[in-house]
C-alpha cells in the first residue's frame, strides 16, 4: 500500500512539474508575441515567389535569412544544394540556380527521439492588383488577422516551430527531443530537387530521425485538427502550335485552324460539368471509401453554409458532408489554371495566338500513380486531338508528379498530437485530410521509412494561394504553444531499442 502511495504521489509531483513547465513556456510565448509578429513581418516582406524566375534573388535571400536565424540559435546549420535535374536556363543562357535547402540540428542526445520538422519559405505569386485589400508583402494586422502572402503558407508555421525551440532555450529548459529542420524554397513549384536531396542524405542527416512533422496545412473549422493524408498532384502543360506568328483575326479568321480553339476543345474533354473525370483509367484507380472513413467523416464538424459564404458561391458540387469531404480529400480532380500565350489583358485585342499552352493539374489520391497518370493523360489528349484532324501540333508534358500521402492515425504520433491539442486548446482535434499537396511527404515516408504527422496551425479560412492570405494572431501564438506541447508529448513515446 505504501509503495502504491509513493508511486501515486510521484506521478502527482511529475504531472505538476510538467504542467508548471508548460505554463512557463506558454507565458513566455504570450509575452514575446510582438517579437513573433515582427519576425513574421520581416519574412513576409521577402518576395520569395518560387514560380517567378525574376524573384530568384529574393528566394535565395529568404533561404539565407532562415539559415542565419537557426545559426543564431546555436543550430548546426548546413545549406544543401538540391539536385537540379533538368537545368532551367535564364533568357541570357545562364543556369537558374535552385535555392539551397536549409538543414539544421539542435541536440544530439541518443537517449532522446529525433524529430525532423519540414517546412517551406517560398510563396505563391501575389500582386495588389489581383484584388488584395492590403499590400501582399507588407504584413498588415486587421482585427487580429495578419494579412500577407505566405503568412499561413508556410512562413508563420515555420517561425512558430523556431519560436518553440527558442522558448525552451530562453528558459534554460532542455529540449525534450533532438530537433532537426529541413526548410526548402521550392515547395510551391513541386519541391524540385528535394526528393534527390533526401535520398542522398538518407544515411547521413536522416539516419537518426525518428519522426517527421509537417505543419503546412490548415484546420477544417475552428476546431484544431491533425492531418493524416494529402492529395498528390500531376501538373501538365498542353501546348498547341499552329501558324508561324500571331495573326489578325479579321484577315485570317475563318481560313486557319486556330490553336486556341483546338486547345479549348481538348481541355473540355478532361472533366464533365458535374465533376466526372473523363480520362479513361483515372476513376478506376481510386481506392474505395471504407466504412471506417465514412464514419470518421460523419463525426467531423463542418459548416456547409460558412464554407459556401467564405468562398462566395451559392452551390457546391455535393450537398452532403461526406460526399463533399470525400471529394475534397480522397477523390482526384482536374483544375485548369491558365493558358500561356492567350490574351488576358484588359481591352479587346483581336489576334489569333499562334501558340498557346494550357496549364492544368490533376490532384492524386491513393491508389493513383503519377507515372501511370502521365501516360493516361498524354494518350487521351493525343487521341482526342487526333479526332479533330487539326494540322496544328500538340505537345503534352507533365512538369510535376507528386504522389499522395496517407498515414496511420493509430500511430503514437497521433496520440501525441491529440494530447498536445487537448493541453493547449482543451478540445479533441478533428482527424482530417488535406486536399492540397505536400510533394515531399510521400518521399519522406518512402525513403526514410519513418512515420509522419501533419500538425496544422493554419485557420480554415486563411486563403492560401489566394488574395488576402492571412494567419490569425491567435493561431500563430497558440500554434507555437501547440508545438511546444507536441515536442513534450513526442518525448513520452517509448523509444524502441
Ligand atoms: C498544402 C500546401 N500548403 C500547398 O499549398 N502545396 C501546393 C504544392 C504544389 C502542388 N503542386 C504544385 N505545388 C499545392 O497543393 O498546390
Amino acid at each position: 500500500q505504501m509503495a502504491l502511495l509513493c508511486v501515486a504521489s510521484l506521478l502527482l509531483v511529475l504531472s505538476f512539474v510538467d504542467a508548471f513547465q508548460y505554463s512557463d513556456l506558454a507565458l513566455y510565448i504570450d509575452s514575446h508575441q510582438e517579437e513573433y509578429v515582427e519576425a513574421l513581418r520581416d519574412w513576409v516582406a521577402i518576395e520569395s515567389d518560387s514560380s517567378n524566375i525574376l524573384k530568384r534573388p529574393d528566394l535565395h535571400r529568404m533561404m539565407d535569412v532562415t539559415a542565419e536565424k537557426l545559426r543564431e540559435m546555436g543550430g548546426n546549420v548546413v545549406m544543401v544544394h538540391p539536385w537540379a535535374g533538368i537545368q532551367i536556363k535564364l533568357p541570357g543562357g545562364q543556369p537558374l540556380a535552385l535555392p539551397k535547402v536549409v538543414t539544421a540540428h539542435f541536440g544530439n542526445d541518443s537517449q532522446k527521439h529525433t524529430v525532423c520538422i519540414y517546412g517551406h519559405v517560398d510563396v505563391q505569386p501575389a500582386k495588389l492588383e489581383d484584388g488584395w485589400r492590403t499590400e501582399p508583402y507588407n504584413l498588415t494586422e486587421i482585427d487580429g488577422n495578419l494579412y500577407g502572402r505566405g503568412a499561413s503558407d508556410n512562413k508563420a508555421p515555420v517561425l512558430a516551430w523556431i519560436h518553440a525551440v527558442e522558448a525552451y532555450q530562453a528558459l534554460n529548459m532542455e529540449l525534450p527531443v533532438n530537433v532537426k529542420f529541413v526548410i526548402e524554397g521550392m515547395e510551391e513549384t513541386g519541391s524540385n530537387g528535394l526528393d534527390a536531396m533526401i535520398l542522398a542524405q538518407r544515411d547521413t542527416f536522416f539516419s537518426d530521425v525518428d519522426f517527421i512533422v509537417i505543419s503546412d496545412c490548415g484546420w477544417l473549422s475552428k476546431r484544431p485538427a491533425l492531418t493524416y493524408g494529402t492529395r498528390g498532384n500531376c501538373y501538365f502543360f498542353a501546348e498547341v502550335e499552329g501558324p508561324r506568328q500571331d495573326l489578325h483575326s479579321g484577315v485570317y479568321g475563318g481560313t486557319v485552324i486556330e490553336p486556341m480553339i483546338d486547345l479549348i476543345g481538348i481541355l473540355d474533354t478532361l472533366i464533365s460539368p458535374s465533376g466526372k473525370i473523363l480520362i479513361p483509367g483515372i476513376r478506376e484507380a481510386v481506392a474505395p471509401l471504407t466504412d471506417e472513413e465514412w464514419k470518421m467523416y460523419q463525426d467531423i464538424q463542418f459548416d456547409f453554409d460558412h464554407y459556401k459564404s467564405k468562398i462566395g458561391v451559392s452551390h457546391l458540387m455535393y450537398n452532403n458532408k461526406v460526399d463533399l469531404l470525400a471529394h475534397r480529400w480522397r477523390h482526384p480532380t482536374v483544375s485548369i489554371h491558365g493558358i500561356e500565350g492567350a490574351f488576358s489583358d484588359p481591352g479587346t485585342k483581336t489576334v489569333i495566338p499562334a501558340k498557346v499552352t494550357a496549364k492544368f493539374s490533376i490532384r492524386q489520391v491513393p491508389d493513383m500513380d503519377p507515372a501511370v497518370v502521365k501516360k493516361q493523360v498524354t494518350d487521351y489528349l493525343h487521341s482526342v486531338f487526333a479526332k479533330r484532324k487539326s494540322p496544328n501540333k500538340l505537345k503534352v508534358t507533365m512538369v510535376i508528379g507528386a504522389k499522395p500521402w496517407l498515414a496511420d492515425t493509430k500511430h503514437e504520433l497521433y496520440q501525441a498530437g491529440k494530447a498536445a491539442v487537448k493541453r493547449v486548446f482543451n478540445v479533441d482535434p478533428d482527424l482530417i485530410r488535406e486536399g492540397g499537396t505536400i510533394p515531399v511527404a510521400r518521399t519522406f515516408q518512402d525513403v526514410t521509412g519513418k512515420s509522419i504527422i501533419m500538425l496544422p496551425i493554419g485557420g480554415f479560412d486563411d486563403g492560401l494561394h489566394s488574395q488576402n492570405e492571412k494567419m490569425s494572431r491567435y493561431n500563430y501564438i497558440e500554434g507555437t504553444k501547440l508545438f511546444i506541447a507536441y515536442l513534450h508529448e513526442v518525448a513520452q513515446i517509448k523509444k524502441s531499442v
